[in-house]
């Protein structure tokens, strides 16, 4: 079992502090996300820990051993690191660069063993990058070097992998492929993981434990379930409360909050597409009447000028309809997205809404 553990560290540049009082802890088997705002610290905390910025105090702790004292060839034996930046390279193919992951196991002319040559042809395969590792690592695309760059790390064996931001390039298909892989990781290698996302969502998903970087302090440590919850990590990015569903790390942009012109049946998620569309012409709207465990509702938080809802599970009452029948007159037009099927037993309220559509002369289709 591999522990990485810092105390009290103190990172920064210069020697002037940037964040103080880092606590930190990963063991095998787990991923630790650090996220926060931009120019927070994620990287100046993960470079410290790898070596490429000298610490300013505190100790890291590999196992029960304090790294103060080890050599940068035993750390590496250890520890490898992603990083975001772009590696300056002199005519390598890709297979180069991940090679070069192989370094501190060489001797002094940087040989590869087979069985080195092995362990690099694996990892390429992990990040499915054999149709481009005998390219020039210069003219790779942003998302091919960064699998590379995993790659490099992956081979160099180390219990313990940092990761800067390893999914920033990377498409859709690649970045799930990614996290996939680092779960893998983790999970059937026990490597302790460390890095830094922006995407909430995919940190939420991966990590065991998240690390709020804020200011010049570690905010909050705990499970993805204690920090998403609430409005915490809304106030961390300094957005406002319904920009952010903390249920499924979706964002949300704000829609006009004026006085409504169109009033939206929906539920069921039937509703996104139309609020959305609303948003993207700036025309204030009304959304219901919703039950607030339809899907729809975060969006409608966000997005409608007003929303009439219920309580989850409850049923719709007499004073919901009613209210919703005022906002219905006083905007300009009503659209219905339910589709026919949608009016079973259980929705009786907005049947009624869309009949009162009708009988006033909004209902526009
Ligand atoms: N070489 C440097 N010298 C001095 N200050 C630096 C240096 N590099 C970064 N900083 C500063 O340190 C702070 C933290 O930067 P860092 O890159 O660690 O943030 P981050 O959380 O990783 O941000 P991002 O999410 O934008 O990548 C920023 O204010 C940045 O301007």
């Amino acid at each position: 079992m591999m522990e990485l553990r810092t105390e009290n560290l103190v990172v920064g540049y210069d020697k002037t502090p940037l964040i103080k009082d880092v606590n930190l802890k990963v063991v095998s088997g787990q991923v630790l996300t650090l996220i926060g705002p931009n120019g927070a610290g994620k990287s100046t905390i993960l470079k410290t820990i790898t070596r490429q910025l000298k610490r300013i105090g505190g100790t890291i702790y590999l196992g029960q051993e304090s790294m103060n004292n080890m050599r940068d060839s035993d750390v590496s034996k250890s520890l490898s690191m992603v990083m975001t930046e772009r590696l300056q390279t002199e005519l390598l193919t890709g297979r180069d660069v991940v090679a070069s992951g192989r370094y501190p196991y060489t001797g002094r002319f940087g040989i590869l063993a087979k069985e080195d040559w092995e362990k690099v042809d694996e990892a390429i395969a992990l990040v499915h990058a054999q149709d481009v590792q005998d390219q020039d690592f210069r003219k790779m695309s942003d998302g091919q070097r960064q699998r590379l760059m995993l790659a490099r790390a992956i081979c160099q064996d180390t219990d313990i992998l940092l990761l800067d931001e390893p999914t920033s390039y990377l498409d859709m298909g690649f970045k799930l492929d990614i996290l996939a892989n680092i779960r893998m990781l983790a999970r059937e290698r026990n490597l302790a993981i460390i890095m830094s996302l922006h995407e909430l969502d995919l940190a939420q998903k991966v990590s065991d434990t998240i690390a709020c970087v804020k200011g010049d302090h570690i905010d909050r440590i705990g499970t993805p379930e204690e920090i998403f919850s609430g409005d915490y990590v809304q106030q961390l990015y300094g957005v406002t409360e319904t920009a952010f569903d903390p249920v499924t790390g979706e964002v949300f942009l704000q829609g006009a909050k004026s006085e409504p012109k169109v009033f939206v049946i929906g539920g069921g998620g039937s509703g996104i597409a139309a609020y959305n569309r609303l948003q993207r012409e700036n025309v204030p709207f009304v959304a219901g009447i919703l039950q607030k465990n339809d899907l729809e509702y975060p969006t409608a938080r966000a997005l409608a000028a007003e929303v009439v809802s219920q309580k989850a599970f409850y049923p719709i009452e007499k004073a919901q309809i009613e209210e919703a029948k005022k906002w219905m007159e006083q905007c300009e037009t009503c659209i219905c997205t339910l589709p026919m099927e949608a009016f079973g037993p259980l929705n009786e309220a907005n049947r009624e809404l869309l009949e009162y559509a009708k009988e006033i002369g909004k209902l526009s289709m």
